[in-house]
Formats: C-alpha cells, structure tokens, sequence
C-alpha cells in the first residue's frame, strides 16, 4: 500500500493505493479516489419528516398541492415545477460539467460516467450512459499488450469489453472549470492523466458560451521500452433517455482543417421531432498522433467488434461514408481513437473533445423558438460541430492561460485555507450546471417587443439585449424556475463579478416584467386564496417554467402570491444600487431608476403604522417561504433600511434631490423605528410580534448589512445599523447559530433559540441554508470577523462536499440529521461575495463610482 497521499489534505483519498500524482494536477481543489464510498447516505425532505403540528398547519397546502400535482402531471402530462412527490433520489457521483454557459451541460461523475444531460434548457436527465468511455491500449514491439475500459463499472451490455478497473489506483481532482482524472495502469508502468477542460472563463462573452469540452490526455510511459497508447472515446447517439431508440438517428465520420490545423471525429445526428442536436466527438491530427474511428456500432450487444478492432493493432477500422439511420428501438454508438508511439521514460499528449450542437431551441411550451448565444459565432444551422470541435482543440490552451492567470492569484495566497479555494472555485459549477440558458435576441426585434405591453421606457434595454443577449438560470435543478429573483440577490455575486454583462442583461429582463402585469387569476397553494398572476410595478418571484415558456410567462411559482412578499421589491433596489457601484455603468443606472422609484413606492404600503419601518404580513412573505414572519423583522426591516439608504445614494448620484429628501426622511425614522422594535441588547430579534419564537437568532438578520458592505455604504453618513449592534449580533450568531449546532461543524442553523436550542418553529427555521451561511461568512470578513467567517462556512463546504458526497449538486439545504433539500440550487453561488470581501480588505475592490458628468450636482 504506497498511500503516499497526505490523508489530512485530501480525506477522501484514504483508499488510494498508487503512487501516482498525476501529471499538471492542480494542487488546490477537491480531490476523491476513485474507490472511495461516501458513509452517510441522506434522504430529501419528505412528508414523514414533517413534525406533527407541521402536518396541521399544513394540511390544506398538502391537499391543495396534491390536486394541481395530479392536474399537471397526469392529465396535462406535464412535470411539476417542483416535484414533491417524486424527489430526484441523491446519487453521490457527481463531478465537474462538461459546456460553457447556456449551450447546455453535460455532467461527468468523478468516476469519469457521463451521468447528468441538460442538453434540453433546463431539463435534466439523470443516467450515465455506459457506452460513453475512454479506453487505453497498449502495445508494445507489436503486440497489445494491455486494454482497458476505463471505468470501474461491469455492466450487463458491452460485455465484450474488458471493464472493471481498479479504482484504488486512480483519483479525481476538480477545480472548475478543469478537472482532473489520473489512472496509474496496474503492472504497466503507465500513467495517464485526463484533464477535462470548459470555457468558462471571467469577462469572456464568446468562448464562454460554447457547448464543448476538451480532454487532454497525458500519458507517461516509465517503462525502458516505447509504448504506442491509444485512447477510445467512444458515445452513444443520445442523452441514454428513450429517445435514442425512437429511429432516424444516425452518424458521419468528418475532418475539419484550418490554418493548418486538422480535427478527424465522428458526428452522431440525434434527430427527435423537437431540439435536435449533433453531437461530435474527434481528435487533433498532429505528427505522431493518428485519429482513426467506427462509424457505427450497437451499444446494447457485446461490443465485440469494436473491441477487437482496437485490440488488433491499437487503432479503428475507419470504414468511409455515413451510418444508415437507425431503426425504430435500435440505439447507436460510434467511436473515435487518437495513438500515438511514447518513448521510453517519455511522455506525450493525446488532444480529444465532445461538443454539440444545438442551436435552436424550444422550451415546454414550444411556442417560441430560441437560438443560443453561440450561433453568432458559429451559425445556427445545425452544422457546427466540425468547426466547434476544431475551434475547442485549438483554443484550449489560451482557455487555460486565461482560466490560470484568474485563478492563480486566489491559489497562490497562502493566507486563505485549502478548502475555501475549492468551494470558491467549484461551487461556480452551477453558473452552467444551472439549467442555464443564454440566448439571443432576435435581429429584427425592436425595444416594443421587448419592453411588454406596457413598454417600460428603459432606453437602452435593446443595445444590451442585443450586445450581450438574455441569460437564466435555475432556482435549483429540483426547483424548476428560471432567474428566481430572492435567491439570485445571493448568487448574483458571482455575476456581477465574473459576468457583469449577464447581470445587467438579466436586470433589464427583470425590470421589464416589472412594469408589466398578468391578470391571468390562480389559486395560490400556500393560502388558498385566488389572485393574479402578476401584479403591476412588483418584482416576480421568477422569469418562469422551462417546462412552459420563460419571459413570456412568469412567476412559474405558485405557492405563494408573491406580489405581497416583502423582500423581492428591496432585492432589486439592492441589485441595482451594487451593480452600479462595481460596473460604474452610469446608462444602467439611469434606466433602472424610475423601476427603483417604482418598486419603492409599491413596497411603501408595507409601512402600515407608517415609522419608517415595513412590517411583515403574518405569512411566509420572503425568502423563508415556510417560515412566518409578524410586524417588523431584522430579515426584512434590514433589508428595507439597506435599500432605502440605496435610494438616498441613488438620488444623489443621479442629483434628485426630492426623491433623496423623501428617502432621507424615512431613513431616520425607520432606523429608529428598527433599534427600538427588534434591538435586544445583543441582536435583532427574529421579529416583533411577541410570540413565542420572536427572539429567536436569524442566522441570516444581517442580510442587510451585507449589501450596504459590499457597497461600502457602511459608514459615516451611511452607518444604517449601528456598528456596535452588527458586532454583537454577528458574535451571537457565531456562538449560537454556528458553534452550538452540531459542534459548529455544520455550518449556522437558520434559527436558534436564544438558550441554543435550534428554532423547531417551521420547517426552514431548523435548516441550514448553505447559500445563506456563505453570505453570513461574508458579512463576517467584512466587519473583521475573518476568523469566524471561515469557520462558519467551512462547516457547510466539508459537510457537503466531503462528508455528505453532494459534490457538484450543492443543496438549498440541510438538516443536522437525516435530510436535506432541494440539490444543486442556485443560493450557494453566493460564496463569491467572501471572495469581493476579501478583496476589499485587501484594497482590490473598485473603486467607488464616479459621478457621471451629467447628474453631477448643480
Ligand atoms: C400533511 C403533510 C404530510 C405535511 C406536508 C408538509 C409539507 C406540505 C411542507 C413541509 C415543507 C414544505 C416545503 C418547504 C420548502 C419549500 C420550498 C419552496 O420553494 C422555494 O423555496 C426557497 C426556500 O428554500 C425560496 O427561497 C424560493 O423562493 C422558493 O421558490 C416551495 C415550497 C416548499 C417546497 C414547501 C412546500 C410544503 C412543504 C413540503
């Protein structure tokens, strides 16, 4: 047993039985044997975890649920938007995605299956596909002298294939967007090293949005003799769902040369009625390295033929012409092989890439048709795939050289622990993985189409449209709504951030629907009560359902009316103010000031006693929409000061001094109105209802506080909370919230009791919401809790990542015991805003904008 690896530094690594590093493996990341087996096996949330009195209070939302269920999915047969009968069961495989943003996803295991498609905007289709692999031959003076499959898997097709490697001699590291496979060949004294890289990359708005994934095999050779190596990539015509035996797909080899570069693969035409898409997998031709192939082949026999094709002499029979398309419930395969001869002690390289190419598409609905971002470059014909394979294989490197030249100077700072630089990194899967979707605008729209009947005035809605295109995302890959507007107010960071395009692209869209309404009259689940589906001059809950027909129709969500909750105004208020402060786009800010002015004033009649301060309406009106808030809250009432000094800023940048008067006034009789309400004497309570739970300690009070820091808007003037009391109640969280739940080892507990007992109040006040914990760690860094705010968040990425095997589908939440809800969601993006904190310690942030020339004060 060599175990040469540093156990502490890697837990998961304790079965690795080779000696092999790898060759160019990042040394920051997350990294797992192949062997390893995660202990502890979690269930999602379900009714029989729902406390009894839970069960009373909720009796009338189950049936009501069960009834729309039983409409949409048995007699519409459509699926739920969130299914909570039938949940995704946790399946501990995942590993980075292979596409840039919003061409689509396809997710590769740790293992190394390709298990997870979003190749239909987001719609996932969980199942690996056990013809997709990688196979090694190696030959030496002549003979083979071993092949392989390299997967640990025996399955019951392909059994012709020599399956079944070891996984004790090989691991997985990740750090995204590169990914990282190292196989030591037992008895071969051969390494091969797969390195597994996107185009996702910062600032990028072109390569960026490209549905490939390149993977470079390094292969060692420390044997005293040359080794010719090839390796087989082979895929089936497909995604694994039914479709791939509905008949009329079919394959083509190709070759694709530019500038003296030669790409040779195999293109497999999946033709179903709706979305069709090529798929192509190929290889660089370069001296020394042949690329041959099978056109075709049956993934469902033995798989002897290609097998032995490959055995004979380590290369494909690479039979000219087209496949015949397939029969009604044939499946189809096909295979490309890329060799080449490696010295004795030498090493060489072996370039492959899978891309596909779809470029138009439909969502549920099918009412409108979309074309993705990438068919400005690359054309929306449905013929890319040769020029997309050719155009990753020969641009990876630069990819890297930008992906390394952003991601080294947060590697190499030996201040900031091993762990963060993984979750940082890694937790960015969902920006793609998201069910993402980045489309383009019509040439021959015009501002009318997109501003609604309403036309919202936003005058440069269209340049930005146009220029950057529209972008969505899932609440969660269980939690079927597009650009969810409570939870995106956490992830945004890392928008705004590495994408500040897409953010301004996305702010527009929301502000759009803003000014517009749909009369259109539902039940809401929650309460029962009929109303509208959206109401004028409000912010919507979500931009819609891909099941149906985002932008178009929005608030896919249904539980609650969302037009009353009290944090969805504010969050756009907040957006918009941060934005302008790290992008200093003075045009967006202009553009979304009336929606701001107008949001406000809608959010004005949450002010009933009329102190300055919102209250809550004694229902789930936010974020927490489980957990029911009365009168004035630290959640919401922060927010709503933190946006309220947001106008007052606004209004002076932009020289409105009416509107900073009015906003003024309210700001100092709301301030005065929140110390006295919620203050304690050591943190905010939960609320100011009296009840039984309302001094309870809200993980997320601060929530506030976070936005104005962010902004620097913290201080002086603009001190909203006094610094005393952020101090206080963010030391009470981290011994209440952090440190007496779970041997602060779990992250903060969304609610606790003030004698450290979690707050059993509601389903979502005894959970821990990962996105909210890293926000919490943010909060932290910024008022100079550095040490806490690691801790804190350091309990949600080793629990998630490293005990719970919920790598690459980070969930909404968590219980300490037993369950967890709703995987791979949007919130956790929010560790981004830790990283903006850090650098503002540092002095690396922005600086604070400018006053535009014009709305400079008179
Ligand atoms: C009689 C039955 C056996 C008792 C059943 C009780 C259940 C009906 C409820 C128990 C737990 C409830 C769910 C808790 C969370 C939910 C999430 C929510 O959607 C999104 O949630 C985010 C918060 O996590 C929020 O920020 C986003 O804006 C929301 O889009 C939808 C409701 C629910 C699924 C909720 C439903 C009812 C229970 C299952």
């Amino acid at each position: 047993m060599a175990a040469a690896v540093e156990t502490v530094e890697w837990p998961l690594m304790r079965r690795y039985e080779g000696a092999a590093q790898g060759r160019g493996v990042a040394a920051d990341g997350w990294r797992v044997c192949l062997a390893h087996s995660f202990e502890e096996l979690r269930q999602p949330y379900g009714a029989g975890d729902v406390p009894l009195r839970d069960v009373l209070r909720h009796v009338g939302l189950a049936l009501r649920y069960f009834r729309w269920w039983v409409k949409k999915t048995c007699i519409e047969k459509k699926t739920a938007f969130i299914d909570l009968l039938c949940a995704v069961p946790l399946q501990q495989i995942y590993g980075c995605p292979l596409g840039g943003i919003g061409g689509g996803t396809i997710t590769r295991g740790w293992r190394g299956e390709f298990c997870r498609w979003q190749l239909n905007p987001g719609l996932y289709h969980y199942g690996t596909v056990i013809a997709n692999q990688f196979t090694v031959c190696l030959r030496c003076k002549g003979q083979t002298i071993y092949q392989q499959v390299l997967s640990m898997e025996r399955p019951s097709s392909l059994q012709g294939w020599n399956w079944g490697y070891c996984g004790h001699y090989a691991f997985y590291h990740a750090l995204y967007p590169r990914a990282w496979l190292v196989y030591e060949l037992p008895g071969q004294q051969v390494v091969l090293t797969c390195r597994q890289v996107s185009p996702v990359i910062p600032h990028d708005y072109k390569d960026s949005s490209l549905p490939v994934g390149v993977f470079i095999w390094e292969v060692e050779n420390r044997r005293d003799e040359d080794v010719e190596v090839s390796i087989m990539f082979s895929l089936q015509n497909g995604m694994g769902t039914k479709e791939d035996g509905s008949g009329g797909h079919w394959n083509e080899p190709f070759t694709f040369q530019k500038d003296g570069e030669r790409v040779a693969g195999v293109l497999l035409h999946h033709c179903p009625a709706v979305n069709p898409f090529t798929l192509a997998i190929s290889a660089r031709e370069k001296a020394g390295t042949g690329v041959t192939h099978v056109t075709a082949f049956n993934p469902t026999g033995l798989g002897r033929e290609v097998w032995q094709d490959l055995l004979q002499d380590g290369r494909l029979d690479s039979p000219a012409g087209k496949s015949r398309p397939t029969e009604k419930g044939e499946v189809t395969a096909a295979a490309v092989c890329a060799s080449c001869r490696v010295p004795a002690h030498g090493h060489k390289t072996l370039e492959m890439a899978l891309a596909w190419d779809m470029p138009c598409v439909h969502f549920g609905s099918k009412e409108k048709l979309h074309v993705r971002r990438y068919t400005r470059f690359f054309g929306s014909k449905g013929d890319a795939a040769p020029t997309l394979s050719h155009y990753a294989l020969t641009h990876y490197e630069e990819w890297e050289r930008k992906i390394e030249a952003w991601q080294n100077p947060i590697l190499e700072n030996s201040q900031l622990p091993a762990w963060y630089k993984s979750a940082l990194f890694n937790e960015l899967y969902f920006m793609t993985d998201g069910g993402t979707i980045w489309v383009e605008v019509p040439p021959d729209c015009c501002a009318e189409d997109l501003q609604g009947p309403a036309g919202a005035g936003l005058s440069h809605l269209l340049p930005v449209l146009r220029e950057y295109g529209r972008f969505a995302y899932l609440e969660g890959q269980e939690y079927r709504m597009y650009n969810t507007y409570d939870v995106h107010f956490y992830a945004s960071f890392a928008l705004i951030m590495l994408w500040p395009k897409l953010q301004i692209s996305l702010q527009y869209d929301i502000a759009v629907t803003v000014v517009n309404e749909d009369v259109q009259p539902r039940q809401y689940l929650m309460g029962g009560q009929t109303a509208q589906v959206k109401m004028k001059n409000v912010v919507p809950h979500d931009i819609g359902d891909p099941g149906d027909e985002p932008w178009q129709r929005v608030n896919a969500y249904l539980m609650h009316d969302t037009a009353d909750w009290k944090d969805l105004n504010l969050k756009f208020v907040l957006q918009v103010y941060r934005d302008y402060y790290l992008t200093h786009d003075s045009l967006y800010l202009q553009d979304m000031w009336p929606v701001c002015q107008a949001v406000m004033e809608s959010e004005l009649k949450f002010d009933t006693d009329n102190d300055g301060l919102i209250e809550n309406g004694g229902f789930a009106d936010q974020t927490y929409d489980a957990w029911v808030v009365h009168g004035a809250s630290a959640y919401c009432g922060g927010l709503w000061l933190a946006a309220v000094c947001m106008m007052c800023k606004m209004a002076e940048v932009l020289g409105d001094t009416e509107i900073r008067q009015k906003y003024l006034g309210i700001l100092n009789k709301g301030k005065e109105a929140f110390e006295r309400m919620l203050w304690n004497g050591k943190y905010y309570n939960y609320d100011s209802s009296g009840s039984d739970t309302s001094s309870s300690i809200m993980s997320d009070q601060c929530a506030g506080q976070w936005f104005l820091g962010a902004c620097g808007l913290d201080q002086g003037e603009f001190e909203v909370f006094p610094k005393s009391h952020i101090l206080s109640a963010l030391r009470t969280i981290f011994e209440k919230n952090v440190l007496s739940f779970a041997g602060g080892t779990m992250g903060a507990v969304n609610g606790m009791r003030p004698d450290g007992v979690p707050d059993t109040s509601s389903v979502q006040s005894n959970e821990v919401w990962v996105g909210v914990v890293y926000s919490l760690a943010a909060t932290m860094i910024q008022e100079g809790m550095v040490e806490e705010g690691f801790r804190t968040a350091e309990g949600c990425y080793r629990t998630v990542w490293e005990r719970l095997g919920m790598a690459f589908q980070t969930p909404e939440a968590y219980r300490e015991k037993k369950v967890y809800r709703s995987l791979a969601y949007m919130r956790p993006l929010s560790i981004w805003s830790m990283q903006l904190a850090l650098e503002r310690r540092a002095g690396q942030a922005p600086a604070p904008a400018q006053l535009p020339q014009s709305y400079t004060h008179p």
